[in-house]
């Protein structure tokens, strides 16, 4: 995932152009991301289509269909089987994600794209085919397995192949392709749902289209040079070096490389030495903040915004309309996020973020409040549901413009060489893990805690903003070297960081 961008340090100051390889490297990149936006996406739109929820789930089918003449709309959703066809997928990503961190080391990044291609290329292939629940959620599986590999492959290859200095604008372009991915999802929807028959089939099987690029990518793409000089040829890894950077002048470059590898060598348990009290400050943001980031609630709306369209009473096809538009209203705000960081910096983007995320969330259980109330009885007007649209809109960009590039962002940003492996894996298994929780539990949650779910989210959002004020330095501009003196004159962190230590870690 875009978690795992930083690879190698250096100072950057090296001669190299946009070649050809770093534009087909952007390409993968995008493809990477698209694949995992497009899974986010796509499932809301299909778990409101009539036809799919009466194949696999008619308990659901007709509870809502019976719904129409009175009952809780809370719970209206709410299926633990339904839930897991969405949240499956992330579970599976997690646990590949660990089995494609040693295939990359062991192999190189290729193979582990190819592995992920191939099998999410399976994977959706079953899932349009699909004829039963189990062979459903098989699919989603292996979607989840194929994420996992391209996750943790793609972003390695991608840091690696980046020349240093548009290291961090590529970062934040994975963030933006997963919203396009996201984007394009609810597009197909709108399209298929608008089918007589097996609109839900055409929406699972389009997601082969980026796993096919992917795929056929990771045939013709080169090695990295890392990934080369890690596996003992470094001859072989200095000419390609010097292939992709379109100059013979790479020397420097392909020094500091060499060093990087017999570094992370040396490093012998990057786990153990994350655990260590200096690197406390690493620990905290590599844990709290890709938790804070799905904490934030954004993926109820990513999953289930059509659902939760039809769940205010929004009718089918312009439920799926909502969608888009929150879609589109994610792109676009991250990429402002994109020009806006380096120059007002983190901090600023986090709590005005964060400010408008909890007004949306009160503003949005409070209406919710006041239609439903506690027993979800009640009608939207047509009025009433498009200011509740508005406000959506309002919070999904106040995300998008900072804990959804940011929570990938800053912990890459302060992790040394000595721990880089290992904070991001736990940035990325975190992620994934929280993903899956809330795929799994929101509809249950929407049910039981009714409107009051909008708040509990809300108030997660002022816990985070709080500790961005109190926790958070600022690191914009700080080269990674030079990223511990931040920790040592910040008022709380300066305990952990030992008094003798002149390194950059
Ligand atoms: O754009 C929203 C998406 O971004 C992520 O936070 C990943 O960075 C996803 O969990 C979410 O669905």
């Amino acid at each position: 995932m875009a978690g795992g961008f930083a690879v190698s340090g250096g100072s950057g100051d090296y001669e190299g152009k946009v070649t050809g390889f770093v534009i087909m490297t952007c390409l993968v990149a995008a493809t990477g991301g698209l694949l995992f936006g497009y899974d986010i996406g796509i499932s809301g739109g299909v778990t409101s289509m009539d036809e799919f929820l009466l194949k696999f789930f008619p308990n659901v089918y007709h509870k809502e269909k019976n719904l129409k003449e009175g009952g809780s709309q809370y719970c209206k959703f709410n299926d633990h089987m339904l839930q897991l066809f969405t949240s499956s997928l992330y579970l599976a990503a997690l646990v590949a994600s660990f089995a494609a961190s040693i295939t990359t080391k062991a192999f190189g990044r290729k193979i582990s794209m190819l592995i992920g291609g191939l099998i999410f290329l399976i994977g959706a292939v079953l899932n349009g085919a699909a004829m039963n629940l189990g062979v459903l959620i098989l699919g989603r599986l292996l979607l989840g397995v194929g994420i996992g590999y391209a996750n943790q492959s793609v972003p390695v290859y991608l840091s690696e192949m980046a020349p240093p200095k548009l290291r961090g604008a590529l970062n934040v372009c994975f963030q933006m392709a997963v919203t396009l991915g996201i984007l394009i999802a609810n597009l197909v929807n709108y399209g298929t749902s608008t089918m007589k028959k097996n609109g839900w089939r055409v929406s699972l099987v389009l997601a082969a289209v980026p796993a096919v690029v992917m795929t056929v990518g990771a045939v013709f793409l080169p090695d990295t040079p890392n990934s080369l000089i890690d596996r003992g040829q470094k001859e072989k890894a200095k000419t390609m070096l010097q292939k992709i950077r379109g100059t013979s002048n790479v020397d420097n470059e392909f020094e500091d490389l060499i060093i990087a590898s017999d570094m992370s060598k040396q490093v012998e348990n990057p786990w153990a030495n994350i655990m260590k009290p200096r690197y406390r400050p690493q620990l905290t943001v590599a844990v709290l903040v890709p938790f804070f980031q799905q904490l934030t609630g954004i993926n109820v709306i990513m999953f289930y915004a059509p659902v939760l369209f039809k769940t205010l009473g929004f009718g089918d096809g312009a439920a799926l309309m909502t969608a888009v538009i929150t879609g589109l209203v994610n792109v676009f705000a991250t990429l402002m996020s994109i020009f806006t960081v380096d120059r007002f910096g983190r901090r600023p983007l986090f709590l005005v973020g964060g400010t408008l995320m909890i007004i949306c969330q009160i503003a949005v259980g409070s209406i919710i409040a006041s239609v439903f109330g506690v027993d979800g009885l009640g009608t939207f007007s047509k009025g009433l549901g498009n200011i509740t649209v508005a406000i959506i809109c309002v919070y999904v960009a106040a995300f998008a413009w900072s804990w959804g590039p940011l929570g990938w962002l800053v912990p890459s940003e302060v992790m040394p060489m000595e721990i880089r492996s290992a904070g991001q894996s736990i940035n990325v298994s975190v992620n994934m893990f929280f993903t899956f929780i809330i795929g799994q539990i929101f509809l249950t949650m929407l049910c039981e805690m009714k409107f009051g779910l909008f708040f509990f989210f809300g108030g997660f959002v002022v816990i985070m903003t709080l500790f961005i004020l109190f926790f958070l330095p600022e690191t914009k501009g700080i080269p990674i070297e030079d990223v511990t003196r931040i920790w040592k004159s910040h008022w709380f962190w300066k305990k952990y960081m030992p008094a003798d230590d002149n390194t950059h870690v």
